[in-house]
């Protein structure tokens, strides 16, 4: 019985098996699960991507968000002789400025119409015995917010070299893709007319100036100039130059007075994102000179400005560690 059944049993499975093979070989074999409007729905998805991906292989290459450009280590390389922040020192930098309130002040032509320098000319007048109503403006009393004495660092530069944005670049958190409009600017050179005032959180003002250069006119330079060598709260300034361009006879002759006036300085190389050859950059500062300046400035690189190739303003904090520094702030 059991040998006819495992007879039984085996020849069934042969017939079984003959079957599966005949089912087979008529029915064409396709991918288990996948009807075949499907694969050419996915095949064609996978041709737009690899189109899509040759197209971006194609482009410039682009730095990455993560990656940083390559001349960011020189804010680190270049400024060796200065104590290094600790990341404390950063972050509490940062908080500050990414957190602030930037109030608009005062814009002048004339040095002497400073809030605060009207005010001491009128506290002379009175210590001198004449009249004086504590008038501003003709009508109303000086604010105090106005006259309060605070440190000041002013931004220096030619037309068009970037110190309005550097200014809005400072007081942009790191994450917005666009900066803060506190002062304004423009693709055209001498754009800033005035001195231009923004206190910084009720700590410090940071003051705009018109470039000097081409399209600036002597008015402008008598306003900078004045503030320049009178005015007391000054802490420190920083000469901005266009990384592209490098040092004009303009920028040597004002830091040359800078150091004449005993006034401190630093420089800023803005629109770093513009430089394609590094090592010319690094030249052009070798060959300046400056490094060897009795006055020793700090360097700073920078770029305010982001665009595909560079996605991320960098050297921002350096530079709002510097500025905190001289304000005596850390
Ligand atoms: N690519 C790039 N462009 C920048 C950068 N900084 C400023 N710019 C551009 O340069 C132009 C001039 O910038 P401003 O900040 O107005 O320059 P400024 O020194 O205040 O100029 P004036 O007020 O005319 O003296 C604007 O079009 C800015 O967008 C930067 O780091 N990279
Ligand atoms: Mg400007």
């Amino acid at each position: 019985m059991v040998n006819i059944r495992c007879f039984s049993t085996c020849s069934t499975l042969r017939r079984d098996l003959d079957m599966i093979k005949t089912i087979v070989s008529k029915v064409k074999v396709e991918p288990a699960g996948v009807s075949k409007p499907e694969i050419n729905a996915a095949a064609s998805t996978r041709q737009g991507q690899s189109v899509k991906h040759q197209r971006i292989t194609t482009r410039p290459a682009k730095i990455s968000r993560q990656q940083k450009p390559e001349w960011v280590s020189l804010n680190t390389t270049y400024n060796n002789y200065f104590k290094q922040p600790t990341i404390q020192d950063v972050n509490k930098v940062n908080q500050f400025f990414n957190s602030t309130t930037v109030t608009y002040e005062w814009s002048t032509n004339e040095f002497e119409k400073i809030p605060s320098e009207l005010a001491r000319a009128r506290e002379h007048e009175n210590v001198n015995g004449r009249v004086s109503d504590k008038l501003y403006g003709g009508k109303t009393k000086i604010p105090f917010n106005l006259i309060n004495e605070l440190p000041e660092i002013l931004f220096l530069g030619r037309s068009n070299a970037g110190k309005s944005s550097i200014l809005n670049n400072l007081v942009t958190e790191f994450g917005r893709s666009s900066v803060v409009e506190a002062a304004r600017t423009s693709k055209r050179a001498g754009f800033t007319k005035t001195l231009n005032c923004f206190n910084i959180g009720n700590k410090f003002r940071l003051i705009d100036s018109p470039g000097y250069g081409f399209r600036s006119t002597s008015n402008q330079g008598t306003v900078t100039m004045d503030y320049l060598e009178n005015r007391k709260e000054l802490r420190r300034c920083y000469v901005l130059v266009s990384a592209n361009h490098g040092f004009t006879k303009l920028d040597l002759s004002v830091m040359e007075h800078l150091t004449s006036l005993g006034r401190p300085f630093e420089v800023i190389f803005t629109k770093m994102d513009k430089i394609r050859d590094l090592e010319k950059f690094k030249m052009m500062v070798k060959e300046s000179g400056i490094q060897d300046s009795p006055t020793l400035p700090r360097l700073i690189l920078t770029n305010s400005v982001s665009s595909p190739k560079v996605p991320k303003r960098y050297g921002i904090d350096h530079l709002r560690y510097s500025i905190f520094e001289s304000c005596g702030l850390i």
